[in-house]
């Protein structure tokens, strides 16, 4: 398998374990259509699991609209629409009984998400029993340096306290659903289980150490984690 036995779990949030990324969407659809563009799932790929301004810097860049769209005001606007939308995003499947299972095992378990503060607590509003079962969660304004960068990761398993943390990050695995969260777990040495949605286009994301088409399909037993109670557990395609 070329790596040791997971000892610690990271999950990423928007996409993985919530399912905001389509509000994300419905958002940079309508702010792009005032200015006659697209936005393309191609584009997306490029933004989802950055930083909001890296984000936004993509979206300007690619769309043509320096000078006519400023990342910050871009921002402000989305800002608007995501607000009154948050506070409803569902879990994504498999990811409550996961975290349940992981905790209830006594695994180590943390989040690493771009998402600043503010926004993390609009999303988990409805979810604050599931996200209170994380031994802590790193947002995005705690690091300088967003995915592809490591360091959330690096922060994120250097949280675990005296005692609980990893013997190293190779024992950590990573769950991620964007192609800059997969780069960022390899960057920082973590064996990452790549989640993609079905309409991003996969083909280009290297390193990854699985690609599952939900959580629903991961196995924890085939990781060495302790498995699911009656669980044959379902197939991950190993790379
Ligand atoms: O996927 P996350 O949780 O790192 O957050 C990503 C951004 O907030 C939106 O793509
Ligand atoms: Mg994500």
């Amino acid at each position: 398998m070329g790596y040791p036995k997971v000892t610690h779990c990271i999950f990423d949030m928007d996409g993985l374990l919530l399912d905001t990324e389509a509000i994300y969407t419905v958002a940079q659809k309508e702010i792009l259509a005032k200015f006659g563009k697209e936005f393309t799932w191609a584009l997306k790929a490029k933004m989802m699991g950055k930083k909001a301004l890296d984000a936004a810097r993509v979206l300007v860049a690619e769309t043509g609209l320096e000078g006519v769209l400023d990342p910050e005001d871009f921002i402000r606007q989305r800002e608007e629409i995501l607000d009154r939308l948050f506070p409803d995003a569902p879990m994504m499947p498999g990811a409550e009984r996961l975290i349940r299972h992981l905790h209830a095992s006594g695994v180590p378990i943390a989040v690493a998400t771009s998402s600043h503060a503010r926004h993390f607590d609009i999303k988990t509003r409805k979810h604050r029993d599931v996200f209170g079962l994380f031994d802590h969660i790193v947002t995005g304004d705690q690091v300088t340096h967003g995915k592809p960068a490591p360091d959330i990761f690096l922060v994120a398993a250097g949280g675990f306290g005296p005692g609980r943390g990893p013997a190293s990050a190779a024992h950590c695995l990573v769950f991620e659903d964007a192609p800059v969260g997969v780069e960022a777990a390899v960057a920082a040495g973590m064996p990452a289980v790549f989640v993609p949605d079905p309409n991003l286009d996969a083909d280009g994301v290297a390193g990854a150490a699985a690609v599952l088409p939900s959580l629903e399909a991961f196995d924890p037993a085939e990781w060495g984690l302790p498995p699911y109670p009656g669980s044959a557990g379902a197939g991950a395609v190993r790379n």
